[in-house]
C-alpha cells in the first residue's frame, strides 16, 4: 500500500504521545511475556521435583508466575486504553490546529466528511500506534524465547521450531501486504461516502423540494459495493492469516513433540523437560497474538498515512513585522489567483483603495468578486503578486494582528462559538467582549455590535438571549447574516463584506449601511455587491469581468458604459435604470451619500480611463 512518507514519522510521534501509559504498557507486557516464558520451565521443574518425591519451591514459583500473569494482563488492558486515548487526543489536536493553519483553498480541496473521517476514525487508528508497536514487539517474545528455551533444552528441538516459524513469517508478510491495501482502500472509500453524506445533509431542503430522495441516497451510497468489497478483502486477509497459523501451529507442535519423544527415549531429556518442551512448542507456534497485533499495526499505519497526508500540506506562514501605522490603505499589486487546472480566476489585478474609502466590488456572477475579497484579507495568498495593508504585505503581518485589523462578513456565515455571545464577541478586542459581572446579558461591545447590525432585538427574543447556544438558535438566513455582520463590524482597519447583506430587507439593509459607514474615514470598506444602490453609495467601484479588473472609478462615471449597467440588469431591459439618477433613486431610504471619498484616479489602473472599459 502507498503510505505517505510522513506516516512512519507520525507513528513514532504517536507512540511517544502515549507518554507514561505506553511506557507502562511496555513494562507490564514485557513482564507478562517473561512470566509466560518462565512458566513452562518452572512447571517442568515442578514435575521433575514431584517425580523425585521432592516438592520444593518450584510449585510455589509456578503459582507466583500465574499471579504475575493475571496482574500484567489487567494493568496491560488499562494502559492500552488510557495510552491510546491520550495519543488519539494529541493527534486530533495537532491535526485540527494544522487544519486551521492551512489556507482556505487547501482545506476546501477535501470534502468535509472526508476531513471528519480523518479527524475521528483515522486519528483514533493512529492513536493505537503505541499499543500496536509495544504489543507487536512483545508478541514476538514468546516465539523467539521458545526457540531459545528449546535450544537450551535440546538444540534439535530449537531448530525444528525455528524452521516452522520461518514458514509462518513468510505467510505473515503476505498478510500485511494484503491487509494494508484493503484497509487503506476501505478508509478512502468511507471518507468519500462521508463527504457526499454531509454534502447531501447540507442540501436536505433542496433534496426534499425536488423529491429526489431516492436518487440522492443512491448517489451518496454509490460506492457502498466498493466499500463492502474492500471490507471483505480485509477480513478475508485476516481470516486467511488466522487459518494458516491455525493449521501450521498444531503441525509445528506435533513435530516438536515427536522430536521431544525421541529425545526422551534416547535419554537426552528428562520427563519434566519434555513437559516444558511441549508447552514451549505450543507457546512458540501459537501466533494468534502476532496476527492480531499485526492487524492493529496495519490499521494504525494506514490511519497515520491519511492523517500525515494532511499534516504534510504546508501551513500558511505568519509574518512578524510590527503592526504599521495606518487606517486601512489597501493595495493589490498584480494579483493573480489560479484554479487547480491553472485557469486564472483573478488575472493581474492592480488596485489601490485609499484608507477610509468604501470600495464596491461588482461584476457578473463568477467574475471573481469573492476571490478578490478572499485575498484582500488573506483568507489565502494569491498565486502571483501581493496584497498590502497600510504598506505591509499581508504575508508579513502577525496573524493575530491581521485578524483584529480585518473583519469579514459573508453571505452564509457560520457562527463560531458556543453561544450567541461568543459568536459575536470572539472577534472583538480581548476584554471588551466580556460580559460584566452579575446577571448582565452581554458585554457592552457585544451589545453595541448587535445593535449596529440590527440584530439586538432578535437576540433578546431568543430563549436564553445572548446565552443561547448557537446550534439551538432558530435563526433565519437574514438573522444569521446580521450576526455575522455584528462580528465583522469590530474590524479595526478593513471591513470586508462579501454579499453579506443579500438576505436582508431594504429597511434593515439601510440601517446596517449606516453602521458600516460609521467610523467614516477611520477604516476601509470593501463590499462585494450585486446591488446598484450599494455601488452608487460607494466612493469607488471595482468592476470585475472574468477575473480581470475592467475599470475602477466612481459609480456615476462608470454608469456611462452600457456594459457596466448590464452588470446590474443584464436581462430585463424594462427594469434597466436610465442613468445614475435612477441608481441613486434605488437607494434604500433615500439617495446615497454622494461620493465623498477619493477620486476615480486614485483607484484607476494607470493609463486606463476610468469607466471606459479599457482594462480588459
Ligand atoms: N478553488 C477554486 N477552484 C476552481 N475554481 C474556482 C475556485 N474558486 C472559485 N472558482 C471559480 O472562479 C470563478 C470566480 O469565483 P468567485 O466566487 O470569486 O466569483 P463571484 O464573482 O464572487 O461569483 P458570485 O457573484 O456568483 O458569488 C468562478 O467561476 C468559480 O467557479
Amino acid at each position: 500500500m502507498d503510505v505517505p512518507a510522513g506516516a512512519d514519522r507520525l507513528l513514532r510521534w504517536a507512540v511517544r504521545a502515549g507518554g507514561g501509559w505506553t511506557f507502562g504498557l511496555a513494562v507490564v507486557a514485557l513482564a507478562g511475556a517473561v512470566a509466560e516464558l518462565l512458566l513452562p520451565l518452572t512447571l517442568g521443574r515442578a514435575v521433575d521435583a514431584a517425580l523425585g518425591g521432592d516438592g520444593g519451591w518450584w510449585p510455589v514459583a509456578a503459582c507466583a508466575l500465574v499471579a504475575l500473569l493475571i496482574v500484567t494482563d489487567t494493568v496491560g488492558d488499562l494502559a492500552t486504553g488510557y495510552g491510546a486515548a491520550r495519543a488519539t487526543e494529541r493527534v486530533r489536536v495537532r491535526l485540527l490546529r494544522h487544519l486551521f493553519a492551512l489556507d482556505v483553498r487547501q482545506v476546501r480541496r477535501y470534502p468535509v466528511g472526508d476531513l471528519v473521517g480523518r479527524l475521528v476514525a483515522q486519528a483514533a487508528d493512529t492513536g493505537q500506534a503505541g499499543n500496536a508497536v509495544v504489543l507487536g514487539v512483545v508478541s514476538l517474545l514468546p516465539p523467539v524465547g521458545s526457540v531459545v528455551a528449546l535450544t537450551l533444552l535440546e538444540p534439535v528441538l530449537g531448530l525444528t521450531l525455528l524452521a516452522g516459524l520461518v514458514v509462518l513469517a513468510v505467510l505473515m508478510r503476505a498478510f500485511v501486504a494484503d491487509a494494508s491495501a484493503a484497509v487503506g482502500a476501505y478508509q478512502r472509500t468511507l471518507g468519500a461516502i462521508a463527504g457526499r453524506l454531509l454534502e447531501a445533509s447540507g442540501g436536505a431542503r433542496t433534496v426534499a423540494a425536488a423529491a429526489t430522495t431516492d436518487r440522492e441516497v443512491d448517489r451518496v451510497l454509490t460506492t457502498l459495493p466498493e466499500l463492502a468489497r474492500h471490507g471483505r478483502h480485509g477480513w478475508q486477509a485476516l481470516a486467511r492469516a488466522s487459518a494458516r497459523t491455525a493449521a501450521v501451529a498444531p503441525l509445528l507442535s506435533l513435530a516438536v513433540i515427536a522430536v521431544g519423544g525421541y529425545a526422551l527415549s534416547a535419554g537426552w531429556l528428562t520427563p519434566g523437560e519434555l513437559v516444558a518442551a511441549v508447552r514451549y512448542a505450543a507457546l512458540g507456534a501459537g501466533l494468534g497474538a502476532v496476527v492480531a497485533t499485526l492487524n492493529r499495526l496495519v490499521r494504525s499505519r494506514a490511519g497515520a498515512g491519511r492523517v500525515a497526508e494532511l499534516l504534510a500540506r504546508p501551513a500558511t506562514p505568519d509574518g512578524h513585522r510590527p503592526v504599521p501605522a495606518g487606517r486601512g490603505a489597501l493595495r493589490l499589486h498584480r494579483v493573480t489567483v489560479r484554479a487547480d487546472d491553472g485557469r486564472p480566476i483573478l488575472d493581474g489585478v492592480e488596485l489601490d483603495v485609499p484608507a477610509g474609502a468604501t470600495l464596491a466590488v461588482v461584476g457578473a456572477s463568477g467574475a471573481g468578486k469573492s476571490t478578490l475579497a478572499a485575498v484582500a484579507g488573506r483568507l489565502y495568498d494569491p498565486d502571483e503578486g501581493e496584497v498590502l495593508l497600510d504598506g505591509v504585505p499581508l504575508a508579513e503581518w502577525d496573524h493575530a494582528a491581521l485578524r483584529t485589523a480585518v473583519g469579514y462578513a459573508f453571505e452564509r456565515p457560520v457562527l463560531v462559538g458556543a453561544t450567541i455571545h461568543e459568536a459575536v464577541g470572539l472577534a472583538l478586542p480581548p476584554g471588551s467582549a466580556a460580559p460584566p459581572a452579575g446577571s448582565a446579558p452581554a458585554g457592552a461591545a457585544v451589545l453595541r455590535a448587535t445593535r449596529d447590525a440590527a440584530i439586538a432585538d432578535c437576540v433578546a427574543r431568543l430563549p436564553d438571549g445572548f446565552r443561547t447556544r448557537t446550534e439551538a438558535a432558530p435563526l433565519s438566513g437574514g438573522e444569521a447574516q446580521r450576526l455575522g455582520l455584528a462580528r465583522a463590524l469590530a474590524a479595526g482597519r478593513l471591513l470586508i463584506l462579501d454579499d453579506a447583506t443579500s438576505s436582508l430587507d431594504t429597511a434593515t439593509e439601510h440601517r446596517i449601511a449606516r453602521a458600516v459607514a460609521g467610523r467614516a474615514g477611520d477604516r476601509t470598506r470593501l463590499i462585494v455587491t450585486h446591488r446598484v444602490a450599494t455601488a452608487a453609495a460607494a466612493d469607488l467601484v471595482a468592476w470585475l469581468d472574468a477575473g480581470r479588473l475592467r475599470a475602477v472609478g466612481p459609480h456615476r462615471r462608470l454608469w456611462a458604459d452600457p456594459a457596466y449597467r448590464a452588470v446590474f440588469t443584464p436581462t430585463d431591459p424594462v427594469a434597466t435604470p436610465r442613468g445614475p439618477a435612477d441608481a441613486t433613486a434605488a437607494t434604500p431610504g433615500g439617495p446615497p451619500a454622494p461620493p465623498t471619498g477619493p477620486t476615480a484616479a486614485a483607484g484607476t489602473p494607470a493609463g486606463t480611463p476610468a469607466g471606459t472599459g479599457g482594462k480588459r
